[in-house]
């Protein structure tokens, strides 16, 4: 469904990588490992679209999603490392808002909280949350609709072990549906069977 043909990403004036190939199906894993600077944000983002690649396309079900970016954004959900949530609203009404954005009303916000563990702290502004809490409420947006691509950048950083493993119920609820996942980490995640490739 997935496949990116050999794409080369320039930063600056330096190459970061090129001539690089793979695909990705309903309900696979891929992780990304590597030193700092490697290049695993820089592939996410020309993944998302965020960044275009110097050479090579990424193709989804065989079309370039350069030539079509909208539908694009609303196959994936993105978590980079900012977290994109309003401090002075509640939780509750942060997640209301992108799912509103998203226009995908399949989960419901309470659902999409109770999935990170957040339910108890809906009605607290953001800017009263701690850094882990905060991650979560940023990665309750995954729970929200259908997109069958998620690109996460660092997904657990600040996460708590039990948050941690919330994280990897997420995540294989996502692929048993059929969806995929890439993701860039330096730390362990429950992600059964994903494929790595080191940049
Ligand atoms: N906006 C930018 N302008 C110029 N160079 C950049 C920019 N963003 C990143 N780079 C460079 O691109 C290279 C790859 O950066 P990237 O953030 O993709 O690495 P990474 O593998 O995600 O690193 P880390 O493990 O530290 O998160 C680095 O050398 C970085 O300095």
């Amino acid at each position: 469904m997935l496949a990116v043909d050999a794409i080369a990403c320039w930063r600056g004036e330096r190459a970061v990588f090129a001539g690089l190939s793979f695909g990705l199906t309903a309900g696979e894993a891929l992780v990304l490992a590597g030193r700092n600077g490697a290049g695993k944000s820089s592939l996410l983002r020309i993944l998302a679209g965020l960044l275009a690649p110097a050479e090579g396309r990424v193709l989804w079900d065989g079309e370039d999603t350069a030539e079509d970016r909208p539908a694009h954004a609303r196959r994936l959900r993105w978590l980079g490392h900012a977290d994109a949530l309003k401090p002075s609203l509640t939780v509750a009404e942060n997640l209301a808002i992108f799912a509103r954005l998203s226009s995908d009303s399949s989960t419901t916000v309470g659902a999409a909280l109770a999935a990170v563990g957040l339910g108890p702290l809906a009605n607290l502004p953001v800017r009263a949350l701690s850094a882990g809490q905060r991650r979560r409420a940023s990665l309750a947006r995954l729970a929200l609709g259908q997109a069958p691509l998620w690109l996460l950048d660092e997904p657990t950083v600040g996460l708590d072990a039990i948050s941690v493993e919330q994280l990897g119920t997420l995540l294989a609820a996502h692929r048993a549906g059929g969806g995929m996942v890439i993701v860039a980490t330096h730390l362990p995640l429950p992600l059964p069977g994903a494929r790595k490739l080191m940049l």
